[in-house]
């Protein structure tokens, strides 16, 4: 765990409202898969190259068309304004400013279009498919005509998973959130109903939304090799390892385990992206050996928008981009494309408490 997350995580329990942190804390079921995706990457084992010229470390990278100065991105999480006044647009922000791109939530809680402006950098919006498929299909050409330049389907919430934890709380101010882009056509009150999640969506949305909008479509939420090679024949231009930070469907597979099955189904054909858990730079490093080629952050960027706002989320990201750096120069991995698969390997059990 990187110090800064770690801060920045206190300072957001001091700042947040107790209903806010609790709904962003919280994971489906008993929480097994939240709890365990951090320790499901330090059950790999780095195994570094020596005298090797790292002088200069290169973290760029091209993904779907789109040059990108850092390999870490802003997961899609919902409702900034939360965390903070200025909500996603200090996100977009703090995101333009390290050069990192971010992923715009379904839920953004300021307008999708408002948000674009801010974002000086390259973003992606993050689709749910909803009871009225105007609702969906509305947002996703209002993104493109915003300069999003992919969208990511989320396919792993037909339902809102429970959170003991945090469900009798509530949201504060969700109707008026979720109006907000949604529910321009509607009344606040008839916006939640038609932005509820529709559980009968398939993998045919994804060449449909590509067909709408003539963005890429990837696939977030997927845990299995060949559901990656479902989704990439319907028309996916990438996928996304997620547990959704463990608020779904508790005990699956941690990302982490996930993660090298996914790479050998469809890493030759598309690049497979990962989250769930990623708290340091040799959290990222292990992923990107495992096959990824990007990784996404998502409570810890919630954590430094309450902690700091748009300078705080420029902290963040560039403070494990210089992380990320170091890790890789003593791993003798000077550019991305030498962040390879020999780099790590898996141990049984790993020392419960080292001295
Ligand atoms: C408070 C919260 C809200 C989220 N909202 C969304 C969302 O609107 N859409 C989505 O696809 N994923 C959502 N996610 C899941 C994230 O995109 C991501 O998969 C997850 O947070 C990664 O794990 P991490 O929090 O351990 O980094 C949300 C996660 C959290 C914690
Ligand atoms: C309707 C879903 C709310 C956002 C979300 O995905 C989450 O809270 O995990």
């Amino acid at each position: 765990m990187s110090a800064l997350v770690d801060a920045q995580h206190a300072r957001a329990r001091e700042v947040l409202g107790s209903e806010a942190l609790a709904y962003y804390e919280s994971g489906a079921g008993a929480e097994l898969t939240r709890r365990e995706a951090e320790a499901a990457w330090s059950h790999y084992r780095l195994r570094p190259r020596v005298l090797t010229d790292v002088a200069a470390v290169d973290l760029s990278l091209d993904l779907l068309g789109t040059h990108l100065a850092t390999p870490l991105l802003v997961a899609p999480t919902a409702y900034h304004r939360l965390a903070h006044p200025d909500g996603e647009v200090a996100t977009a922000r703090g995101a333009a400013a390290a050069g990192a791109l971010l992923t715009l939530s379904a839920r953004a809680s300021q307008p999708l279009e408002s948000v674009a402006q801010a974002a000086a950098g390259p973003w992606w919006f993050q689709v749910y498919a909803t009871r009225d498929p105007a609702v969906h299909r509305g947002l996703a050409v209002r993104a493109r005509d915003a300069g999003a330049t992919a969208l990511v389907l989320t396919g792993d919430t037909p339902f809102v998973g429970r959170k003991p934890l945090s469900d009798s709380l509530g949201i504060p101010g969700i109707e008026d959130m979720v109006a907000v882009n949604s529910g321009a056509h509607l009344r606040p009150d008839a916006a939640t109903d038609a932005a509820d999640q529709w559980p009968s969506a398939t993998t045919d949305l994804v060449a449909e939304l590509a067909a709408l909008t003539g963005l890429p479509v990837l696939v977030k939420g997927v845990l299995r090799g060949d559901e990656a090679a479902r989704c990439v024949d319907a028309g996916a231009a990438g996928i996304v390892v997620s547990t959704h930070g463990g608020r779904q469907l508790d005990r699956v597979v941690p990302s982490a385990v996930a993660l090298p099955e996914v790479v050998a189904a469809v890493g030759d054909r598309v690049p497979v992206l990962v989250d769930g858990g990623l708290r340091s730079g040799l959290d990222v490093l292990t992923a990107l050996a495992l096959g990824a080629r990007a990784v996404l952050l998502g409570r810890p960027v919630l954590w430094a928008l309450a902690a700091g706002g748009a300078a705080g989320v420029r902290e963040l990201l560039d403070t494990l981009t210089d992380d990320l750096a170091h890790v890789m120069a003593l791993a003798g991995a000077p550019t991305l494309d030498a962040v390879t698969a020999d780099l790590v390997t898996r141990i049984e059990r790993p020392v419960e408490r080292p001295v």
